[in-house]
């Protein structure tokens, strides 16, 4: 079935191109207004300096400025954000002014100002000068963890002792408004959280934003951004619009995503962190189907899309909310912020249908990935948008427990939206059809990968290690079809990689994080969904940290050293293969050698897998860093493996 999803994927690619240039020769009041949703949530995961530059480089598009209004959601409701923020506010009134006047390109000052350039102008030695200032700032209240609260009296008041991220009443600022002068707005939201009253994460954060939006903007066109994930590119709006507002196609177009691309990836890729997988090559062939999925940021959305199919529109519970409202009041009256206030409101959703026919749909850890498939089986469209400079660059993990992690939390969601109601196995088959039905399917399956590969990462071993045969033997037939299969698959694979612009050193280590997946984030996250629908876990939403590690840490990254730090339990069952299949093929050499056995199946994969596990033998006895892989794991993995060939005497002889 993995095949089949696969396949439909490869039916249709399409590639685009699109003419910002002629967009651009409309007259600006043709322009439709554009909202910027911008999620964060730890001030430690997530620096509220990066926050500040993804926010600098959206409101410095090259677009009508007094178009553009960015929320920023804090699920972390943290001063030390909000504190950022009104830097933020403050710089940019000189920040965007200088790019447009300069045409600069990197919009995001961190990066801009981290250009080696001789030739500063003494215009960009004084702005420079501005941002390692306002920098500076930041990170001091970053390290003592608290704004200095004589100083913004009225501000920041509410974070009085009773305050913490999980309870706080919903707090909402106006940072910057273009009633005065021709800025973007900037709003801060911070929506009212009560422990006990579930909040669905990220999608609960969009749907606030979408509700607070409309009360005071109102916009009919949405950017969705996560808080790392900055503009490269000032005139992205402009190629999301060649689509929205073309009356050619726009009928029933729901969303553009932008693909997603990463800064600061090492050389060769470690942890296959690039994704070029399911953000590019699979994207290109799902835009042959209903469109591309969605990814979750860099994504232009169609604000009608969150309320019903593009022929039945469902108006929510207040007229304020409802998409066609023209919003004209100034967002800063009393009546606007009241109202803003109240629908942040963690009960607001009580009783209506956000989460389940509006907004941002509930009930899945990838709630972009779900909420993509909902829309498309309402019978939207999408459009994949990748213009020749690169839309947004985002951070990826830089540790391999944080890579593991985050993939452990995507196939729990997976596995969530699977066994749903709208399962794309079966409402997604019946609404989609077949191809789109299975290339959403294509997802679904991932984490079920983890039990063939730890069928073949265990048993053909312990054949092995008796002098069993699970596999033909190479003077049979059926040998050649094996190595066929395999070899033929791992080519396709590879050619496809290089056709996308990979290199072979990219591919192997590709091909190493799907062993490595599947036996931490597809096993454990497998585990973690059993227990959840025997009501014996409530797995949530862990942020991914987007912070730099310290110098060592940077630096084993740089050089593509596996950083095991902090050790846990996770890398458990692949340390125990690597142990096992390390025995098997000792043993399997020792029976080629001595006994003369021949070369079969069984000991060509156990090479494999030593081959793909060099570097955890390596972390397990040779390395003395912090990201060695602790004594303890270790210990547990001998251990297993003991156990394991103990098992096999009593179940092979
Ligand atoms: O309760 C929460 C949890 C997360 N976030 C935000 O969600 C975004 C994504 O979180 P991250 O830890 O970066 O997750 P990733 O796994 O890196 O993100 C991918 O996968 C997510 C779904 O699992 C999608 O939401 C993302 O868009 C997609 O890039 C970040 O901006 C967070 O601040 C919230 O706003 N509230
Ligand atoms: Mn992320």
């Amino acid at each position: 079935s993995m095949w089949a999803s696969a396949t439909s994927l490869r039916l249709n690619p399409v590639h685009r191109t699109e003419y910002p240039e002629k967009y651009v020769a409309k007259p600006e009041e043709h322009f439709p207004k554009l909202d910027v949703f911008i999620c964060t949530a730890d001030p430690y995961k997530e620096p509220p300096m990066m926050v500040a530059n993804t926010v600098l480089s959206v409101m410095a598009y090259g677009y009508p400025s007094d178009k553009i209004s960015v929320y920023v959601s804090d699920d972390g409701g943290s001063s030390l954000t909000l504190f950022a923020l009104m830097e933020a506010a403050k710089f940019s009134e000189h920040w965007l002014p200088f790019c447009k006047k300069n045409n600069v390109q990197d919009r995001s000052p961190e990066v801009y100002f981290s250009l080696k350039s001789s030739s500063w102008t003494e215009e960009a030695e004084n702005l420079k000068k501005m941002y390692e200032d306002v920098k500076d700032r930041v990170e001091h209240v970053v390290d003592i963890g608290k704004v200095d609260q004589d100083q913004f009296r009225d501000v920041f008041d509410l974070w009085d002792h009773k305050f913490t991220p999980q309870d706080h009443p919903s707090i909402i600022k106006v940072l910057q408004n273009n009633e005065t002068e021709i800025t973007p707005n900037l709003i801060y939201v911070s929506r009212e959280k009560i422990r006990a009253t579930p909040h669905h994460f990220k999608a609960g954060a969009l749907n606030t934003l979408l509700r607070v939006s409309s009360v005071m903007t109102n916009s009919p066109i949405i950017l969705t951004l996560d808080c790392d994930m900055y503009s490269n590119n000032p005139t992205t709006p402009l190629h999301a619009l060649c689509y929205l507002s073309d009356p050619m196609i726009n009928f029933g177009l729901g969303f553009v995503q932008f693909p997603q691309r990463f800064q600061g990836i090492n050389r060769n890729d470690v942890y296959a962190s690039e994704l070029i997988r399911p953000f590019d090559i699979n994207m290109v062939g799902y835009d042959g189907l209903m469109g591309p999925i969605h990814v979750g940021t860099g994504c232009f959305f169609n604000r009608r899309i969150f309320y019903g199919p593009p022929t039945n529109l469902i108006l929510p519970e207040l007229d304020e909310l409802a998409p066609t409202r023209i919003a004209d009041k100034p967002i800063k009256a009393h009546t606007v912020l009241a109202l803003a206030h109240n629908v942040a409101g963690c009960n607001y959703e009580h009783n209506t249908n956000w989460g389940s026919k509006i907004g941002f749909r509930y009930g899945s850890l990838v709630e972009d990935y779900y909420t993509g498939f909902m829309l498309h089986c309402e019978g939207w469209r999408s459009m994949f948008c990748r213009p020749q400079r690169a839309a947004f660059y985002g951070s990826t993990p830089k540790r391999l427990t944080d890579v593991v992690w985050q993939q452990m939390r995507w196939s729990i969601g997976l596995l969530e939206m699977g066994f749903s109601r709208y399962s794309p196995f079966t409402y997604g088959l019946k609404s989609l059809g077949l191809f789109t039905g299975l290339g959403y399917c294509y997802y679904v399956v991932w984490p079920f990968c983890s039990i063939p590969l730890t069928v073949y990462g265990v048993l053909p071993q312990l054949a092995l290690i008796y002098g069993i045969r699970v596999f033909p033997k190479p003077s049979d037939q059926w040998f050649w079809l094996y190595i066929f299969l395999s070899l033929g698959a791992y080519v396709q694979d590879l050619s496809d990689f290089l056709l996308e612009g990979g290199t072979c050193r990219k591919w192997w280590n590709d091909q190493r994080m799907w062993l490595i997946r599947g036996l931490s984030s597809f096993f454990f996250g497998m585990i973690e969904y059993t227990l959840k629908t025997l009501n014996l876990s409530t797995p949530g939403f862990n942020v991914t940290s987007k912070a730099n590690g310290d110098d060592e840490q940077k630096k084993r990254y740089g050089q593509e050293i596996f950083d095991f730090a902090p050790s846990s339990s996770i890398f458990l069952p692949m340390t125990t293969v690597a142990v096992l299949n390390l025995f098997a093929f000792v043993s399997g050499l020792y029976g080629l050698f001595a006994w003369g056995e021949g070369l079969s199946l069984e000991l060509m994969l156990a090479s494999f897998v030593v081959v793909n596990s060099l570097p955890i033998y390596e972390a397990m006895v040779l390395r003395k860093d912090d990201g060695k892989l602790q004594k303890g794991i270790c210990f547990l993995a001998g251990i297993l493996t003991l156990v394991l060939i103990l098992g096999g005497y009593f179940l092979l002889k």
